[in-house]
C-alpha cells in the first residue's frame, strides 16, 4: 500500500541546510502497523509529514512516496485533498488543539463525513454515532464543545475523526502522549481493533519503545535522519543488532523490567553538519575507522535491516553493553 523510496527531507533554515531525512525507505502494508522510533530529533515526524505533504515551506522534498500506485511527493494540491481523511489520516501530538473550539465536535466530525461523501446530515450524524460508541464516547458528547471534553475524550474524538472515513492508513504521532496509561491502553486497543478489523495500515511515531514492542508488527529505528535498523518488531527488540538500538533498548526499563537504566551520552548530531560516514560514530562504543565510510542498510538472514559496519562484533559487545561505563562518552572524529 505505502512505498517510501530514497526520501530526503532537507530544511533552509538560518541560511544552512539540514538534513533531517536522508535517505529513507520503507513499505507498509494493509492491516499492517510500523512503529518508527528514535530520539527527539532523529526525523520522526519530519518522515510522517513528508509522506503527507505537511511540510513549511522551507522544506525540500526528494524521492518517492507511492501510495495505492501514486507518488504522494509529485500529485497536486488538489488529488492530496481528495486522499487526506478518505485515504490517509493523521492523528498528532496535539490532537487536542485540533478541534474547532467555537463548533460543537459532532457538527466537525459531520462537516468532515459530509465533505468527503456524498450523504445527507441524518446519514453523517447516524455514522457518527457510530465511531464515537467505537472510541467508547456516548452519542450526546457529540453535541458538545470542545472545552467541555477532558484530554482524554478530545484525543479519543479525534481518533473518531481519524477513522471517520475508514482510510487506508493512519499516520499516528504520539497519539497517547497526553493521556494516562489506563487511557493509553484504551485507545491503542481501539486503534488496534480498527486495524485488525477494517485493514487499515498504521504508522506509529513514539520514543517510547514499550508502546511499539505491544502495538507494531515492524519497527523502523531511525538515528539522525537515517533508517539504521528495520524489521519485525519481536526480533529486533528481543535481539537487536544495531549498537543504538541496544542503546535505545538499555534505556527503557518497562520492556522487562529487570535491568538498570543505561543512557546513551552525548546526543544526537548538528544535522546542518552530521558526521562523516556513520551518523552515531561519535557516540557508538563500537565503532572503528571503517564507520567513516557510510554504511549500507543491509539486509540480514532473518529479514532485518541493520546499517552497521560492524556487526560481527555485535554479539561479543551485548554482553559489555549492559555497563554503564561502555556508553560514557568518547568523542571520536
Ligand atoms: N520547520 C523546520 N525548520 C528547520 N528545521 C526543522 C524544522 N522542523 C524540524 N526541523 C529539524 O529537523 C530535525 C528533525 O526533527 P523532527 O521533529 O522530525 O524530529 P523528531 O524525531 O520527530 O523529534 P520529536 O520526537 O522531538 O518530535 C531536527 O533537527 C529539527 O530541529
Amino acid at each position: 500500500m505505502l512505498g517510501v523510496q530514497d526520501l530526503r527531507v532537507t530544511f533552509q533554515s538560518d541560511g544552512k541546510a539540514l538534513s533531517a531525512v536522508d535517505g529513507v525507505s520503507l513499505t507498509l502494508d494493509r492491516g499492517e502497523s510500523l512503529g518508527i522510533v528514535g530520539e527527539s530529533g532523529c526525523g520522526k515526524t519530519t518522515l510522517t509529514k513528508a509522506i503527507l505533504r505537511l511540510l513549511p515551506a522551507n522544506a525540500k522534498t526528494e524521492g518517492r512516496v507511492e501510495f495505492q500506485g501514486k507518488n504522494l511527493v509529485e500529485l497536486s494540491v488538489a488529488g492530496l485533498r481528495e486522499i487526506r481523511w478518505q485515504e490517509l489520516s493523521l492523528i498528532t501530538q496535539s490532537a487536542m488543539n485540533a478541534l474547532d473550539p467555537v463548533w460543537r465536535v459532532g457538527d466537525q466530525l459531520i462537516e468532515a463525513i459530509r465533505l468527503h461523501d456524498d450523504c445527507s446530515k441524518a446519514e453523517a450524524r447516524a455514522r457518527s454515532v457510530k465511531l464515537f460508541d467505537l472510541v467508547g464516547l456516548k452519542s450526546e458528547w457529540l453535541d458538545r464543545y470542545p472545552h467541555e471534553y477532558s484530554g482524554g475524550m478530545k484525543q479519543r474524538a479525534i481518533i473518531a475523526m481519524a477513522l471517520a472515513l475508514g482510510p487506508a492508513m493512519i499516520v499516528a504521532d504520539e497519539p497517547t502522549t497526553a493521556l494516562d496509561v489506563v487511557m493509553q491502553d484504551q485507545v491503542f486497543a481501539e486503534i488496534d481493533r480498527i486495524r485488525a478489523a477494517g485493514k487499515t495500515g498504521i504508522v506509529l511515531i513514539t520514543h517510547d519503545i514499550s508502546l511499539v514492542a505491544e502495538n507494531c508488527d515492524r519497527v523502523a529505528v531511525m538515528y539522525a535522519g537515517k533508517i539504521v535498523e528495520y524489521g519485525n518488531t519481536k526480533d529486533i527488540l528481543d535481539l537487536p543488532k544495531h549498537p543504538y538500538t541496544i542503546g535505545l533498548r538499555n534505556a527503557f526499563a518497562e520492556l522487562d523490567g529487570d535491568h538498570e537504566l543505561i543512557s546513551i551520552s552525548g546526543g544526537p548530531p548538528d544535522l546542518t553538519n552530521p558526521p562523516k560516514g556513520c551518523r552515531f560514530k561519535p557516540r557508538c562504543p563500537l565503532a572503528s575507522d571503517g564507520c567513516n565510510r557510510e554504511p549500507p542498510l543491509s539486509v540480514l538472514d532473518d529479514g532485518r535491516s541493520v546499517a552497521c559496519h560492524n556487526l560481527p562484533q555485535v554479539e561479543a559487545f551485548r554482553g559489555v553493553a549492559k555497563l554503564a561505563s561502555t556508553w560514557e562518552m568518547v568523542e571520536r572524529s
